[in-house]
């Protein structure tokens, strides 16, 4: 299915999506595209609306600038093919990247309603039922990044998240590529403030700790803010990271939400990384009890 595998089964596999339509691959060249908007700008690149002309597709196309030598980008060119496998309905589609001077563009599915961050900053607070369904379709998508292609999201937050009019939640800027992870580590800050104290400090990274990303997403969509420091007074970078490995983990405010709200979000925010459930054991546990109907999740 991805072009380089030239085993027999993967001639037969291209054969039969040719024969079902499945795989239709769009080769994609800058003067493609026409650009139409901005839509955003995060973790080492800048998102921009652009219509792909011969067959009329609205996309996402997202430009990250890398100052890395051509080979480094080619081989980040060629671990972001992997993306043509990631296919879940959890996940942003992707269209395909091609270099443009130093510069790589990805290109998505466009998610027309946006990413969660402007939503709550726009709305208030997310209502519970919809924080429900967000945590599903987050859960679901790092357990098939994970369970299929062992790929660990590491920047789950808000504003990875998007919405569109289908009423569709999809998660995206996962770290598929190494190099690419590596080539923005150098140039930019990677601290982010949905960090699990396992990895401010250093250890290496699970995907357990995108977990405890997830449980601060959804304390900050619930309450329209983000949860850190519990009073609200603003800390600097450092006294954050420091608070978030020697304070307890945050807590939801007392008696505003349900119980069952509050305690998968303490399942989430365990502290002890080998005590705190994986994306797939959280999953389970909801689909696998009554847990799941009548809660904040169904
Ligand atoms: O519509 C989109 N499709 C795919 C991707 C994408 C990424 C976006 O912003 C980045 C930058 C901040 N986090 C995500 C934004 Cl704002 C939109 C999209």
């Amino acid at each position: 299915k991805n072009g380089t595998d030239d085993s027999k089964d993967g001639l037969a596999q291209r054969l039969t999506d040719l024969e079902f339509g499945l795989e239709f691959r769009l080769d994609l060249k800058a003067e493609d595209l026409k650009h139409l908007k901005e839509l955003g700008a995060g973790n080492g690149g800048t998102v921009s609306q652009v219509m792909h002309i011969t067959t009329k597709t609205l996309m996402a196309k997202k430009i990250i600038h890398i100052d890395a030598n051509p080979s480094v980008r080619k081989q980040i060119l060629r671990e972001l093919q992997i993306l043509h496998d990631c296919n879940s309905k959890y996940i942003v589609s992707f269209y395909g990247a091609f270099m443009s001077d130093a510069d790589i563009s990805m290109c998505m599915e466009y998610m027309d309603v946006g990413s969660l961050d402007n939503i709550y900053k726009k709305k208030g607070p997310v209502p519970l039922e919809i924080v429900g369904k967000i945590t599903l379709a987050v859960l679901e998508g790092l357990n098939y990044l994970y369970e299929n292609h062992r790929i660990i999201h590491r920047d789950v937050k808000p504003s990875n998240i998007l919405v569109n009019s289908k009423g569709q939640i999809k998660i995206c800027d996962f770290g598929v590529s190494g190099q690419l992870i590596n080539s923005i580590a150098d140039t930019f800050v990677g601290t982010s403030n949905y960090m699990s104290p396992e990895r401010i400090q250093g250890a290496s990274y699970s995907v357990r700790s995108d977990v405890w990303s997830v449980g601060i997403t959804l304390m900050e969509l619930a309450m329209g803010r983000f949860p850190f420091p519990p009073d609200g007074s603003q800390l600097t970078v450092l006294e954050l990271l420091q608070h978030i490995v020697n304070e307890p983990a945050p807590r939801l405010p007392t008696g505003e939400f349900p119980e069952d709200f509050d305690d998968f979000v303490q399942q989430c925010l365990i502290k002890v990384v080998s005590e705190r459930p994986s994306p797939n054991e959280l999953l389970v546990r909801i689909f696998g009890e009554i847990f799941f109907y009548g809660t904040f999740l169904n």
